[in-house]
Order: structure tokens, then C-alpha cells, then sequence
């Protein structure tokens, strides 16, 4: 999938019936979670059954995720190593802080015999947001998950429905990511039964420029899919907007216009984002 995710939905390795049930959602892309969703004396019980789980397959279009404990913890390596010889070309790594945790992975999977491993990393602990423009240009990242539980814990924020203890670490992040040319997902919201709450923070990460929203529960998809995908209005705005400026380049103008505003070059390079996500997205809706 070339597209960025609207919705990311986590899920704990060690549950049977959730990694099946994903194999039907509308989520975009799944991650499997062996880090914090797994019990310390559940950890090689979750691995065994996500390996068999990744060999089974039938997860379609969405893209497939792991989220590994850290390499500082007892699991780390082993879950590195395991997931080296899977299919999985998507690490999720925990709580990175320094690019020198992300080399520390890069270097044993290699040794496993993989060098093409895509890296999210997520930005979690208050040195990840100091460093995060370091991390975001390290090799093979191709991503910056905010972890904002975590973060609001570490940065010992009181309980805030408008997040603006946060706003500080996730302008940066959004702003380190689009340095670097690669995607920003925001972080969970908990509260799996208030859809209003969800549906507010997931329109407060797209203005903060969040590429989609990682999630919980299947009942949070439709809502992070409606507000990170493009609205049909969009859809119509961004048709009309080539088909006058290709009519303008055809009859030898340099300029366009549309509805009395003057169209740039970054106005139809967005245009053609949008129409290459919709069409995307009409494909995915095909599929089972
Ligand atoms: C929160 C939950 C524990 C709730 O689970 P449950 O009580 O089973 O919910 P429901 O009965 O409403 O479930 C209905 C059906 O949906 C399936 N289900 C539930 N959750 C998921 C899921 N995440 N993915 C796929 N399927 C799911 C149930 O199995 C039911 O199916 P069925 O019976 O067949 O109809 C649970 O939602 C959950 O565990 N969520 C994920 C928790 C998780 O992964 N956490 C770790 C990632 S988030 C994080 O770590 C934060 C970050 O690091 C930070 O610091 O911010
Ligand atoms: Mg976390």
C-alpha cells in the first residue's frame, strides 16, 4: 500500500479472536503488539501465535505491522529475530529515545539477513521528542507514531481533552516527519465508547498535520477513516482544479485560475494527492 493510513488499529499479539476479527475491518493498516498489550509471562506465547498468525495470511490490502519489545528489555531480541524470518516488512519499535537504539536494530537484523525492515518509530518519552529530527532521518524509518499516553505520563500532564500540554511535542514531530519526507501517525485515544471525543481529536491531528490517527477498538476506524480521508468535496475541488489548469497549460497560459484564486504548483501537486488517495481508497473498499 503506497497510500498513508488513515486508521492504524493496535492490537495485543496474545488475542486470538481480535488478530482474526482484523482481518475483516476497514482498518488501513493492523499492528500487532507484543510490547505493552502483553503480559511479561505471555510474551513467547504471543510471538508463537503471531508468527503463525503473519504464515496464515488473508489480511488483504491492510498493511501489516509488529510492534517488538524494546532490545533493552528480555524480549527485544528474540522478537527481533523471529520477525526477521517472517514476512513482516514493518517494525514498530517502542519508546525510541536515541538513533542509536534504531541502529542497534538495524544491526541485528542484518545479521538476521534483513537490511530492507521499514522502521516506525514511536516518539513516546521526552527524550524521543528532543531528538526526534535525528530519528526521523535515521535509515529505514518510515514513520513517527506519537505514543501520547506514555508521553503525557513521562511529562506528567494533568488529564486535558484538548491535549494542549501536547501541542508543543506534536508540532514537532509533525514538523521532524515532514523534514525527513515520511509519515506522522498521532496517538491513541482511550476512551473506546465516547465517539465525539474521538471524532474532535482526530480533527485536531489532521489541523496539526497527522497523516492518520492509530487506534484502539474497530468502532474508532470509521471516524479517523472519514476525517484523514479526503471529503468528496475535496474529491470534486481537486477534479475541477486539474481540469482547468491542464485546459490553462494546453492553450500555452502559464497561469490558471480557479474561482477567482490563482492555482500554484503545489495546489495541483495536492490535487493529484487527493485524486490518487480516493482512488485508493475506492479500491480498498472493493476489496473483502
Ligand atoms: C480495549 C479492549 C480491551 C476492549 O476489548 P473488548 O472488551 O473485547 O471490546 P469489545 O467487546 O467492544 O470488542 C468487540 C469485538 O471487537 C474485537 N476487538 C476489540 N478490540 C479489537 C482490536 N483492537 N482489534 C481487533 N479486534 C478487536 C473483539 O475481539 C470483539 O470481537 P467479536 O467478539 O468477534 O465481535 C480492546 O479493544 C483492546 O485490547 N484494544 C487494543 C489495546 C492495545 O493494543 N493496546 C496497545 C496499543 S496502544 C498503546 O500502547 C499506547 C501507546 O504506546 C502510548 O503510549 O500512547
Ligand atoms: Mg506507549
Amino acid at each position: 500500500m503506497t497510500m498513508n493510513p488513515r486508521s492504524t488499529l493496535y492490537m495485543p499479539a496474545i488475542n486470538q479472536r481480535a488478530m482474526d476479527k482484523a482481518r475483516s475491518l476497514p482498518a488501513d493498516a493492523v499492528v500487532f503488539d507484543l510490547e505493552d498489550a502483553v503480559a511479561p509471562d505471555a510474551k513467547e506465547l504471543a510471538r508463537e501465535q503471531l508468527l503463525r498468525q503473519l504464515a496464515a495470511g488473508g489480511y488483504g490490502p491492510r498493511k501489516l505491522v509488529v510492534r517488538c519489545n524494546a532490545l533493552s528489555t528480555p524480549w527485544g531480541a528474540d522478537d527481533l529475530r523471529a520477525l526477521a524470518g517472517s514476512a513482516i516488512s514493518t517494525l514498530c519499535l517502542p519508546k525510541v529515545e536515541s538513533v542509536g537504539q534504531l541502529q542497534a536494530v538495524g544491526n541485528l537484523l542484518r545479521q538476521c539477513g534483513r537490511d530492507d525492515m521499514a522502521l516506525w518509530a514511536m516518539i513516546e518519552a521526552p527524550a524521543g521528542v528532543a531528538r526526534v529530527e535525528s530519528i526521523a532521518t535515521s535509515d529505514n524509518v518510515t514513520a513517527l507514531l506519537m505514543g501520547t499516553t506514555d508521553l503525557a505520563a513521562e511529562l506528567r500532564l494533568p488529564a486535558d481533552p484538548t491535549r494542549s500540554g501536547l501541542y508543543y511535542a506534536l508540532g514537532r514531530c509533525v514538523l521532524a516527519a515532514r523534514l525527513a519526507g515520511i509519515m506522522a501517525l498521532d496517538g491513541v485515544f482511550l476512551d473506546i465508547t465516547d465517539t465525539a471525543g474521538l471524532r474532535a481529536v482526530c480533527e485536531q491531528g489532521r489541523a496539526l498535520g497527522f497523516d492518520g490517527k492509530t487506534l484502539i477498538h474497530p468502532g474508532q476506524i470509521a471516524i479517523a477513516n472519514e476525517v484523514f480521508g479526503p471529503s468528496a468535496a475535496a474529491v470534486e475541488h481537486a477534479r475541477c482544479l486539474l481540469e482547468v489548469w491542464d485546459e490553462a497549460m494546453a492553450s500555452g497560459k502559464a497561469v490558471a485560475v480557479l474561482d477567482g484564486r490563482l492555482i500554484e504548483t503545489m495546489h495541483v501537486d495536492e490535487a493529484r494527492r487527493v485524486l490518487d488517495t480516493a482512488a485508493h481508497i475506492a479500491r480498498l473498499d472493493q476489496e473483502p
